[in-house]
């Protein structure tokens, strides 16, 4: 669905990508996590056709992103970090902008609305940042797009908001659809993921699926000197050690990404060594 070859890019003297590969399919949620500036926005600009490679080739859904064709357009949409949305009613914002997307489904974006509690009568000016956010996520996901795109979707939503964006989220997958979420918010993204994608300095450090992930590894919270010694991983906590170790018994954790996210960023090997065995 989404293919990424040899990917070269930088902004005027400054390499983000030198040759970077990257497949996505459908049917899956991806969490794109990486240190600032490390280039997830880059990269999903470059599949969303916002920026266009330097060497290489990104495919969506068939297409040159950057060539911007119709048939590309509505068939993608992409919730950036920043965003301005135009001062009027949220009728208007949907008379304008629907119409460009065939699979709109104005049904499901007033249950989202109502889901996320956003006050239909006001203008977007009228809104706060989080509220205007909210809007900006329903209508992507009431596109019913193949792809979807979000760039921290989750920054400035409130609690509950957060947990309504995960189960808007579920509720929208299908077999047909690929979602993108780039992140930091790693807690708002845990159970919603399928599949953990982590870039560094230009290339894939570590993409596995959760199962993958789980079946291989084991997060638990261990008291046992020995076992905290041992682990791939380990940080103190209140109570106990949070351990990451091998899943040698067939346990059934429940992924970790904070923990697993700095254990690869800080011990790389030694979790990599598990997926390469
Ligand atoms: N328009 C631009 N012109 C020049 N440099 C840019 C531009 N946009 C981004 N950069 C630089 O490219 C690098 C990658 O930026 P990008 O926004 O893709 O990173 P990111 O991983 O999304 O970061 P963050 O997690 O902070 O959102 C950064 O070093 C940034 O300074």
């Amino acid at each position: 669905m989404i293919q990424v070859q040899n990917l070269h890019f930088g902004y005027r003297r400054k390499k983000i990508f030198t040759g970077l590969n990257l497949k996505l399919q459908a049917g899956h949620i991806y969490g794109l996590l990486g240190k600032n500036g490390t280039g997830k926005s880059t990269l999903l600009k470059n599949m969303a056709g916002l920026l266009f490679p330097q060497e290489g080739t990104v495919n969506v859904l068939g297409f040159t992103p950057g060539k911007r064709q119709p048939a590309f357009l509505q068939d993608i949409f992409m919730v950036p970090e920043e965003f301005y949305l135009p001062d009027m009613p949220i009728e208007h914002l949907i008379k304008y902008n629907a119409p460009f997307y065939p699979k709109f489904n104005e049904d499901q974006f007033n249950r989202f609305i109502t889901e996320f509690d956003i006050p239909r009568s006001n203008t977007m000016q009228q809104m706060s940042y989080g509220q205007k956010k909210k809007v900006l996520i329903s209508f992507g996901l009431a596109c019913n797009t193949s792809v979807l795109l979000m760039d921290e979707p989750t920054n400035g939503l409130d609690i509950m908001s957060k947990s309504q964006f995960r189960k808007v989220i579920a509720g929208c997958l299908d077999e047909n659809k690929c979602i993108v979420i780039s992140t930091h918010q790693v807690k708002d993204l845990e159970s919603l993921i399928d599949r953990v994608t982590i870039i560094d300095e230009g290339r894939i450090l570590f993409d596995q699926t959760v199962d993958n992930i789980t079946n291989r590894l084991s997060f638990h919270i261990s008291y046992d000197s020995e076992e905290i010694k041992q682990a791939l991983f380990r940080e103190p906590t209140l109570r106990g050690s949070a351990v990451i170790t091998r899943n040698t018994l067939g346990d059934e954790s429940k992924l970790d990404l904070e923990l697993l996210y700095k254990a690869i960023v800080l011990n790389g090997n030694a979790i990599q060594s598990v997926f390469n065995a």
